[in-house]
């Protein structure tokens, strides 16, 4: 322990970045979620040089099966952990899949202007030339940094500084496929160190008007994804569970297919709130563009993947069902 140094607790989740293969040489096909948070931080003995590190082994699963429960578990622990004067920094190991969705929740939920860096990897820990250590030793640099102070909840891998807002996973297997490819990452990491260009101007973190600590749930909400030929099973399934939301993951600018539109309008009439958002991955969903949004009394996504939109969706249902103020914070968030 150094005194100097800032104090980061690691909390490991699981993931590829826990994971083990047969051989050196499985880069898939390997078994995530086996390596425990004091292995991960053995691994890196340069750690020690940067900041004065503790972990806790809050799950131990593979990110596709991250649930609401696990979101609100961590965000609890993170909220509690921040408060602490001892602690400047928080690292969140985690599975690659679903990682985008949790730094989005937490960027949406956590009380505090300290540092929150994600980080995974997307060998396996046994794997020549694992990205796991290094992508781990930067993301500990990082939350331990005054630079990243104030940012909002940061994704770090392969050397680049992402906002959890943005970022989104862009390949399957690659070790560089964390990106934000259009509005562009923050900054990179050098030697240990952040060097940041720019920041993300959505409100999120300390600035935000979602509290979970009260919570124990949160309100049920399916993306319905669309494509030629699509029916309305979906959409009938998840109202008839009672989701209270919905979020429509559409062609192009979120547009409605003919056979999807009145079950998407039968729903809003009994209450369920729908968000139409897009498929494609990039631009804005235009407001009274592809559907009359006031008319239907319907939300848009603004920029958020559907996948993103859930997450806000269910925080939003949490304050109101008011589409006025879920489309405002939809522009805010
Ligand atoms: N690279 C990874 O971490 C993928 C893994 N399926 C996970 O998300 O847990």
């Amino acid at each position: 322990q150094d005194a100097k140094l800032p104090h980061v607790v690691i909390l490991a989740t699981g993931g590829t970045i826990a994971g083990t293969g047969a051989t050196s040489t499985t880069t898939v096909g390997y078994t995530a979620a086996k390596v425990g948070v004091e292995s991960l931080i053995k691994a890196v003995p340069e750690l020690s040089n940067v900041a004065n590190v503790t972990g806790e082994q809050v799950f131990q699963i593979a990110s596709e099966s991250m649930t609401n429960e696990h979101w609100l578990a961590l965000a609890k622990r993170v909220n509690t952990l921040l408060a602490q004067a001892d602690v400047d920094g928080i690292v969140i190991t985690h599975g690659t899949d679903t990682l985008e969705e949790t730094a989005y929740f937490l960027d949406l939920v956590v009380k505090s202007n300290k540092p929150v860096v994600l980080v995974g990897s997307m060998r396996p820990s046994t794997a020549i030339s694992a990205d796991g250590p290094i992508n781990l030793y930067n993301a500990v640099a990082l939350a331990g940094s005054k630079e990243a102070v104030g940012k909002g909840v940061l994704v770090a891998l392969n050397d680049q500084i992402n906002a959890a807002r943005e970022v989104t996973k862009t390949n399957t297997v690659s070790t560089d496929t964390f990106k934000t490819t259009e509005l562009g990452f923050l900054g990179y990491m050098l030697d240990g160190k952040p060097r940041f260009y720019r920041a993300s101007l959505r409100k999120h973190t300390a600035e935000t008007e979602f509290d979970v600590s009260g919570l124990n749930a949160l309100p049920a909400v399916d993306v319905a994804y669309s494509y030629a030929n699509v029916g309305t099973a979906a959409v009938d399934a998840f109202v008839a569970q009672g989701d209270v939301g919905i979020v429509h993951a559409g062609t192009g600018d979120g547009s409605l297919p003919a056979r999807t539109k009145p079950a998407l309008v039968a729903a809003r009439k009994k209450g369920v709130i729908i968000v139409r958002s897009s498929r494609v991955g990039q631009g804005i969903v235009a407001r009274n563009g592809e559907a009359n949004d006031d008319e239907l009394d319907f939300v848009v996504s603004d920029t958020l993947s559907p996948q993103k939109a859930r997450i806000l969706l269910m925080l939003a249902l949490t304050r109101t069902h008011d589409t006025k103020e879920i489309q405002r914070m939809f522009y805010t968030y």
